[in-house]
This record gives structure tokens, sequence and C-alpha cells, in this order.
């Protein structure tokens, strides 16, 4: 028997990179509503309730009106959006976050998918604090620039589209100056630390992937641990994942955004000085991979008992 999936949102950036994903899934049968009918409500209603598997692909707002229209106790959700991120309720969708995460996810019936950057910051932080080689009230940052899909179809728009109202010709704009991002509080509670990160993104003028970037005074930690012993803490946390790599040591050649673009990999590198004890944590993801709907629909794969990668590119 296949599992039915609907996706709500099913035409946005997120949403048709989902469906890519899905396609040829002999064990998953897509549910789908025509261009006239994905905006009715009572259509929503029907497909929310009649899908064992919902995936929201909607801004926060129509996310939380699409919980609210579910009545069915069966339907399985995975928001991509914002909106569940740091609610108790919700299950957060990051398996290689924590031990156990995984099997939490496998058995949840709301799945939050993380955030973009989030993912690259935690991936790269999470297993340090856990360690202890990070204090979990050290005062972190994070610097990160992002592909305009980013920032789905308006700002797809923005940098594509001369005829468009918010028209850029910009190569690299830096952006949430006022240190308020939506991914702020993500970032802190799912890596478990006493304040927030100084969060520094940037969208740069190519359409996918991700540079995630957290720069580290080892010198200054109680610890003062290696680079080596960072690099060490990390390829123990993601040794069985088919998704997380930890790159070999060594600062040589450069960090391109397309490293990891369309792909669903996140590659960790810890590059720095062990003389001067200063670390660069870098991440790199595709937003709409790892950072989107590979994350979602890995989510799914594990949620419905199926093969943690099928449809990713890995
Ligand atoms: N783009 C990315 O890299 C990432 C996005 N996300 C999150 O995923 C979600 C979707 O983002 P993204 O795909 O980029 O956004 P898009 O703007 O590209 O797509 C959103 C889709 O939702 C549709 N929509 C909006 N309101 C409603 C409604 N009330 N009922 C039904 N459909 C509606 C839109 O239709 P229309 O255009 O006709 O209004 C559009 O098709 C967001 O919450 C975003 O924050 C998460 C991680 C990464
Ligand atoms: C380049 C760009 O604008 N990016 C978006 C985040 C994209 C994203 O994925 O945010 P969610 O996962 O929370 O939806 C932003 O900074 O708001």
């Amino acid at each position: 028997m296949t599992a039915t999936v609907f996706i709500d949102g099913g035409a946005g950036t997120t949403g048709l990179e989902i469906r890519e994903r899905l396609a040829d899934r002999a064990e998953l049968t897509l549910l789908s509503l025509d261009d006239s009918e994905r905006k009715d409500p009572e259509k929503r209603r029907d497909a929310l309730n009649s899908a064992d598997f919902v995936i929201l692909c909607l801004p926060d707002a129509a996310a939380r009106d699409a919980i609210a229209m579910v009545s069915n106790p069966r339907t399985r959700i995975i928001d991509a959006s914002t909106a569940h991120r740091i609610a108790e309720s919700w299950t957060y969708g990051f398996a290689e976050l924590e031990p156990g995460q995984r099997e939490a996810i496998a058995g949840a019936a709301r799945v939050s998918n993380p955030g973009c950057y989030p993912t690259g910051f935690l991936a790269l932080v999470r297993p340090l604090v856990r360690a202890g080689l990070i204090p979990h009230d050290w005062p972190l940052s994070v610097n990160a620039i992002s592909g305009y899909s980013g920032g789905g179809r308006a700002m797809i728009a923005a940098f594509e589209d001369r005829s468009d109202a918010d028209f850029t010709e910009t190569a690299f704009q830096g952006y949430a100056l006022g240190l308020a991002h939506k991914h702020v509080p993500e970032m802190q509670r799912h890596a478990r630390i006493a304040h927030p990160p100084i969060f520094a993104p940037a969208v740069a003028r190519t359409y996918r992937g991700m540079i995630v970037e957290v720069p580290v005074p080892l010198f200054a930690l109680p610890r003062r641990p290696s680079l080596d012993a960072c690099a060490t803490a990390l390829r123990e946390a993601y040794r069985d994942s088919p998704l997380v790599t930890v790159a070999p040591a060594g600062n040589e050649g450069v960090v391109r955004i397309e490293e990891d673009a369309a792909s669903d990999r996140l590659t960790l590198r810890i590059c720095g000085n062990d003389e001067t004890g200063q670390a660069r944590l870098i991440a790199t993801l595709d937003n709409l991979g790892k950072g989107a709907a590979g994350a979602a629909v890995q989510n799914l794969n594990i949620m419905a008992g199926l093969e943690e990668t099928s449809g990713l590119r890995v």
C-alpha cells in the first residue's frame, strides 16, 4: 500500500523542489490541487484531511491556518515554514542533530523542518556545545550567505524580473541589520545556548546554495580546544550520516557557495590557525536542499518508515 502525500503550497519554490524529489516514488502517491484550486479553502481542507502526510510549504501565517484546518487525527504534518520551529509540541526535524532525534521524528505527528541558516549553524555548533568544547553561555556569532531562491518567489522576482517593483542588480547584500532575524530564536533554542547568536546574513546573485560560518576564538575558550579536537567531535556526531560530511582537515583552496548547491548534502569544515588558536567553522549546503526540500523529504522518509535518502541528491 502506498502512503498519500499532499503538499500545501506545492506551486511555490520549496513545494516544486519537493515534488521533483517525490516524482517516480512508487511507495508514495501525491495528491495535487490544480492552479484554480490550490488556494480554495475547501479544496485544501479536503486534501489536508485525506492525506497520510501533509507538507506545508507556505508563508508562516498560511501554515498556521492550514494546521487549524486539520481535523483528521491520523494526518501527519511536516511544516517547512518558521511557524513551529520552537514550539514545544512539535518535533524538530533535524535527524542528525541529537542522539535519538531520528527516532523521535519517526514517531512524530508534527515535525517542523529546520530553517536553512539554522541547519548550517546548528550542525557546526551543537556537537561542540554538547561535547563541552564551547560553553553553553559562550557569545557566538554567525555570518552567512544565501542564494536568492532563499527568499522564495518574491526574492526570485526581485533578482530576475526587471519589471518587478523590487528589482535589483546588486551582486551581494547584507540584511537583518537590526539583529532580529526570524531564525535567531531557532538557532538559540536548538543549539541549547544561553544567548542569541549575532546573526549576519547576506544574499548573493546566485540562485541557490549557502555558506554559513561561525568564527570561534579557540584560545579564549576554557578548554582551549585544538582544530583537531573540534573536527573529531563533529566526525563523531555525524559518523553514521549519509548526508552530513566533515571535510578532511586543511586550509587549502577556497569555499564556494556552489559547493553543495543542487544537492541535499551538508558539508562541514573546521579551518583556521592552531598557532593563534582561531577557528572558522564553515558549513556549505543548498538552501533548497538540506535547507528545505531535501530535509522535508528526508523527514517524510523517516516518518513513513522508508529508506532515509530515497529521492534525495546525495
Ligand atoms: N526558499 C527557501 O530556500 C526556503 C523556504 N522555506 C520556507 O518554506 C515556505 C515556503 O517558502 P518558498 O517556497 O520559498 O515560498 P514561495 O513564495 O516560493 O511559495 C509559497 C507558496 O505558497 C502559496 N501560498 C501562499 N499563501 C497561500 C494560501 N493562503 N493558500 C495556499 N497557498 C498559498 C504561494 O502561492 P502564490 O505565489 O500564488 O501566492 C506559493 O505558491 C516558507 O515558510 C519559507 O520560509 C524554508 C527553507 C528554505
Ligand atoms: C535569502 C533569504 O531571504 N532567506 C530567508 C530565509 C529563507 C528560509 O529558508 O527561511 P525559512 O526557512 O525560515 O523559511 C530570510 O532570510 O528570511
